[in-house]
């Protein structure tokens, strides 16, 4: 906290601290040995060392912006380097730079949270350098936990949009759907953002009834998650019933291309695919869910855990 609050304490945790670098907000992830992806997490020297290499200001890396902290207590910090040539830092930094989404399917679900989140810092500095009340720019603090239009007065803050996520269960099977964005066969729970003014509740029942046309019958809150997509999100993920005797679907609006239920045989198949399944070529209709960082997955877990159960 004190780091968010405190300018010359913040620039001091730098210079000691970690880095994950990102180019036009795709973060870079290097290849290990197995084949595989991680997110490489370089000290501020090894970021100074490269922008020197490259001929480049040393100030850059004061455009850093706090993330977070290490669990041996180093600040983490993220950088944009779009001014920079993609390639040269790829080259020095060996590594790829990586659109987020398919960085999602690729890094360990522990490293998620941490890219997604540089992620959400560094599109919302970028896309709040401006006073929406005066139009003059903005200032940013050391950390970039806010800005301040100094001919305003006016603070801003990093946003997020709450949006319910829920998995719905008519006791035998669940129902998951799907919008024509999605990667071919995939199926996810329902969700929507909530409405200004409304509770989680009320967007969850309004939600199912406007996309599949169902009336909630119970809910009951999961867990959360912080999602970078459009722009920055807290799903809120729930479970919720409809009676069996109503679980006629009815889909409506061009939101969703389809939505169905599923058994916990099919749920318990899709869970042990890969996301996406690898043999997916040719098999256009091989039903998958989204991968174990996604908080679709977990809700879908659950919900196979709870029957599995009773
Ligand atoms: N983490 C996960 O497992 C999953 C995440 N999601 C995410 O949930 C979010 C919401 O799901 P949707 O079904 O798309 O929502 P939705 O059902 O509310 O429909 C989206 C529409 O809502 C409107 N909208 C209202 N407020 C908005 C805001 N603050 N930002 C953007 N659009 C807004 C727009 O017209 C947009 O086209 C999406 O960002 C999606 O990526 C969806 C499924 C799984
Ligand atoms: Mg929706």
């Amino acid at each position: 906290m004190n780091l968010k609050e405190d300018d010359e304490l913040c620039r001091r945790a730098l210079q000691s601290g970690t880095v994950l670098l990102y180019h036009k907000l795709s973060p870079l992830l290097q290849r290990t040995d197995r084949g595989g992806y991680k997110l490489p997490i370089f000290q501020v020297s090894v970021v100074n060392g490269m922008l020197e290499k490259l001929g480049k200001d040393a100030e850059v890396i004061n455009s850093s912006v706090l993330v977070g902290c290490s669990d041996s207590l180093l600040a983490q910090f993220c950088l944009e380097v779009a001014e920079l040539e993609q390639n040269a830092v790829e080259e020095l930094c060996q590594g790829v730079f990586t659109d987020l989404r398919k960085a999602f399917f690729l890094l360990r679900s522990s490293e998620v949270p941490l890219v997604t989140r540089g992620q959400a810092l560094l599109r919302w500095h970028q896309t709040h350098s401006y006073c929406s009340a005066t139009g003059k720019p903005t200032q940013r603090n050391q950390a970039g936990s806010q800005r301040v239009c100094h001919s305003s007065g006016i603070t801003y803050y990093p946003q997020m949009a709450p949006v319910v996520i829920v998995l719905v269960s008519d006791g035998e099977r669940c129902l998951l759907a799907r919008q024509p964005a999605f990667p071919r066969g995939m199926y996810s729970a329902l969700a929507g953002f909530c409405d200004m003014g409304e509770t989680v509740l009320e967007t969850l029942r309004r939600e199912v009834a406007e996309e599949v046309g169902l009336e909630v019958e119970s809910a009951q809150y999961s867990s959360s998650q912080h999602w970078p997509f459009p722009q920055s999100s807290l799903m809120v993920a729930c479970h919720a019933t409809v009676s069996p005797g109503s679980s006629q679907i009815n889909l409506s609006g061009a939101e969703l291309e389809d939505a169905r239920w599923f058994t916990l045989q099919e749920v318990q198949e899709a869970l042990q695919r890969n996301s996406p399944p690898r043999d997916i070529k040719g098999e256009a209709n091989v039903f998958w869910v989204p991968p174990s960082s996604a908080i679709a997955n977990q809700l879908i877990q659950e919900w196979a855990n709870q029957q599995l159960k009773s």
